[in-house]
């Protein structure tokens, strides 16, 4: 049985061991580090602060049977202040043409831009690779469970869902975009400009290139770089663009990793929230399984959720009947009302 739940500091040793799997700005393998953002997230599920962007949200995915966390994914209330902007390039293009020589070109160009007053952030989606492309979607359910959060408790995010996709990178880990722009006005290697500027943005400001930039004057790696994603990101891509996101011809000024967004309410899993009470029942019709990403109940503000299988009756409100082993595994003991989801 699998779980996705609020994180706790019992986790910290497993998600170090998660780190460890690729680097990844948004769970570095610094135990310091992750201890710090695991007690920030159950302030943010417990007691979110008015200041949106004080709160991040840390969820995981525990295989229970092994009692091991598998995977984890991360919600940033507001990504984009006064203090530390939302940078990114604007992809856009400019047309040439001269009369006298009747002949024109369209180049493609890059300009450096910032919000701050930024939306809400998803990211930090990592699934250990034992457990990927399961036919329980486990990566889909890490993902999706964000959604749910944020149906149930829209007041605590933004109207608009932005998240920034991972770029290919060389063999050798580099990002082709970085070598041909940020090492030349940075000078500095890309994880280490990654890592500083999550602690300091206004170096990207007074040291990027302010103007146009030409793509034609990029190498060709780097240009194929921009608004691309890597292997392991594809069914990221795949996933949020089934569910209403949309490339925003914005990328990441540092590695041209794509940036998308969403309306929260068009988000289909936000769409389809729907309440539902939860019976746990003997009669099970075997023939009319169907499946839901089900909230669980907590006491204490934490959070808990399930993608459990069993009869779904679409009343108002909708009655879910699961049966007493896999109720006993969840640790439910009696009927409940929740919401819940589709994958
Ligand atoms: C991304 C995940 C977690 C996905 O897990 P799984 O591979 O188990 O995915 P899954 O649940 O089996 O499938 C999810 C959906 O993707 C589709 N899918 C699977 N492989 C695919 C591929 N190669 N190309 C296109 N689509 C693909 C499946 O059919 C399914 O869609 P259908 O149901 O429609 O069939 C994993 O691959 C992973 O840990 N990758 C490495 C880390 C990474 O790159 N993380 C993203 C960084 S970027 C980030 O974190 C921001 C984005 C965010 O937070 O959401």
């Amino acid at each position: 049985m699998y779980i996705l739940r609020s994180a706790s500091l019992n986790d910290l040793d497993d998600l170090y061991d998660l780190s460890q799997l690729m680097l990844f700005i948004n769970l570095p393998p610094d135990k310091e580090i992750i201890k710090t953002k695991i007690e920030s997230s159950i302030k943010a599920f417990t007691k979110p602060s008015r200041k949106l962007w004080e709160n991040h949200y840390l969820f995981v995915l525990e295989d229970t049977k092994a009692q091991r966390i598998v995977g984890t994914s991360m919600i940033h209330a507001q990504h984009g202040t006064e203090d530390e902007p939302h940078y990114f390039f604007t992809v856009g293009q400019e047309n040439k043409f001269s009369m006298s020589l009747n002949t024109g070109f369209i180049h493609g160009t890059l300009k450096l831009g910032l919000d701050t007053n930024g939306p809400t952030e998803i990211g930090g989606l990592i699934l250990d690779p034992e457990f990927r492309k399961s036919d329980k979607k486990l990566g889909k359910q890490l993902s999706f469970v964000r959604f749910l959060y944020m149906g149930m408790f829209p007041d605590r995010f933004k109207d608009t869902i932005h998240s920034e996709l991972m770029p290919p990178f060389d063999n050798e880990g580099h990002a082709p975009l970085w070598e041909a722009i940020g090492r030349r006005f940075l000078n500095l290697e890309y994880h280490e400009a990654d890592v500083l500027s999550r602690s300091n943005k206004e170096f990207i400001l007074n040291l990027f290139p302010s103007d146009t930039i030409y793509m034609t004057l990029l190498p060709i790696e780097a240009r194929n770089a921009i608004g691309k994603v890597g292997d392991s990101t594809a069914p990221v891509k795949r996933m949020l663009e089934s569910i209403g996101f949309k490339y925003m011809n914005e990328v990441d000024p540092f590695d041209g990793g794509p940036h998308y967004r969403a309306k929260l309410k068009d988000i289909t899993p936000v769409k389809d929230l729907f309440e539902v009470e939860i019976l746990i029942r003997d009669k099970i019709i075997k023939s009319d399984v169907e499946s839901i990403m089900a909230s669980l109940p907590t006491e204490d503000g934490t959070f808990k959720a399930a993608y459990i299988s069993g009869n779904l009756n679409k009343g108002s409100p909708a009655k879910f009947i699961i049966d007493p082993e896999e109720a006993k595994e969840l640790g439910l003991k009696e009927d409940f009302k929740t919401f819940a989801t589709y994958l």
